[in-house]
């Protein structure tokens, strides 16, 4: 039987995508953890815990394997301490699968890294397509004032693991507010993966 093709309208302002299928949000409070400066963390959730950091719209197809999960994700601006709002960020459950973001508006960074702890941060904003090889790990940021809204497609085979990041102390790198830019510096809770931990990364892939 074949599917039928479709066909989804993007507000570039907002991330809304029409026919999208599914729709979460991640507020502060769901997001415990993440940052560096646990005390500006607890404060900023005191305050305003139901605030909304970012929404995701999505596209989720009926087949499991061959087939794309696409959609939009919208983030706010804001910074907790110095750190930017960003996603949870994970690695593929299966971790050979790839992943495309489009910048539709707003300005941020994705921040990947590898098994082994090699980082890359590569910018991205209105009309820069930014490819997520396979067994990246990947963190997107928002580093401007203004919401960064990014389109996304990755194979619906892919999963989330998102504890390879907590089990780390994080990301090798925090991305910060510098001047008006940004900067990454070392995070100092990050503990680098073993040679198992890492040997399994490479397992979890077909
Ligand atoms: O799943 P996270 O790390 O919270 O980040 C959300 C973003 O990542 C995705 O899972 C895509 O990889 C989308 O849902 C969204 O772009
Ligand atoms: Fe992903």
């Amino acid at each position: 039987m074949h599917q039928t093709p479709t066909a989804h309208r993007i507000d570039p302002a907002t991330g809304a995508m029409s026919h999208a299928a599914g729709q979460y949000e991640k507020r502060l409070r769901d997001l415990a953890g993440i940052y560096g400066d646990a005390g500006a963390f607890d404060r900023a959730t005191a305050a305003e815990g139901d605030r909304i950091v970012y929404r995701v719209h999505d596209v989720r197809p009926a087949a499991k394997h061959g087939d794309l999960i696409f959609g939009t994700t919208f983030m706010e601006p804001g910074r907790i301490g110095d750190e930017f709002y960003m996603t949870r960020g994970h690695i593929h459950a299966t971790a050979n699968r790839p992943e495309t973001y489009y910048g539709e508006s707003g300005q941020g960074v994705m921040l990947l890294e590898t098994p082994e702890g090699e980082t890359e941060v590569i910018e991205i904003g209105p009309r820069t397509l930014v490819y997520v090889p396979p067994m990246w790990i990947h963190r997107s940021v928002n580093t401007g004032s203004e919401p960064l809204v990014m389109s996304f497609c990755y194979p619906s085979d892919s999963g989330q693991d998102y504890e390879i990041i907590a089990r780390a102390g994080g990301m090798a790198k925090r991305i910060v507010a510098d001047g008006e830019g940004w900067a990454a510096i070392d995070n100092p809770d990050y503990r680098p993966r073993d040679a198992e931990e890492i040997a399994r990364v490479y397992a979890t892939t077909d």
